[in-house]
């Protein structure tokens, strides 16, 4: 744990990817998102998040969606959280396809950002999803440490 909880930010990995807190250890995103550039993300999914047989994990999805519509305006503010998201599943997601993700700024200001992105697979829709992301406060980090260390 760093002295400064708000000194976290994520810079590029030995490879050059963009990778959360979780994965950067490793070097490599343990979703399988594979960045084409800011808002386009080659995607597959790992057998080991199948939740039905053959088909994605709906919290894998959901996973992925957080990240991408993160990493969309990530080069714009490199302190976001995410406040909602709301993910509509259209299909089934096959594991181990090649999927395609989209995601894009529909609105910033201030703090507030709204985010929206779609996966598919072969130009067929499978799933959408919509966020509201908000800049960090630069103490977010440390209140909420200190707001743990109250409840132990
Ligand atoms: C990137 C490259 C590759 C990687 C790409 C990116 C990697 C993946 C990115 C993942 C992004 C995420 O999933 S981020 C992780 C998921 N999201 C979060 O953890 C956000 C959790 N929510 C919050 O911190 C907050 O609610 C906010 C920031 C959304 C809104 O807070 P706010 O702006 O201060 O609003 P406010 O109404 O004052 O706060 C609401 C209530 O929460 C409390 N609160 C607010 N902040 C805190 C805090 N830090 N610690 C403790 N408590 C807090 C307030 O006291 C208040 O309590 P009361 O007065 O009501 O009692």
């Amino acid at each position: 744990m760093p002295d400064d909880p708000d000194a976290f930010a994520i810079y590029p990995s030995a490879s050059g990817r963009l990778l959360c807190g979780g994965c950067a250890a490793e070097d490599r995103c343990r979703l399988g998102i594979a960045a084409v550039d800011a808002t386009r993300f080659d995607v597959v999914c790992p057998a080991h998040w199948q939740g039905g047989p053959g088909v994605a994990h709906g919290g894998w999805t959901a996973a992925v969606f957080d990240e991408v519509l993160n990493l969309a305006a990530l080069s714009t503010e490199p302190r976001l959280v995410t406040k909602s998201l709301t993910v509509s599943y259209l299909r089934p997601v096959p594991v181990e396809r090649p999927l395609l993700v989209t995601a894009q700024i529909d609105h910033h200001a201030g703090r507030d950002w709204t985010v929206s992105a779609r996966m598919s697979l072969a130009g067929t829709p499978l799933a959408t999803a919509h966020a509201e992301l908000r800049t960090r406060r630069p103490d977010h980090y440390a209140r909420h440490e200190a707001w743990l260390a109250s409840h132990n």
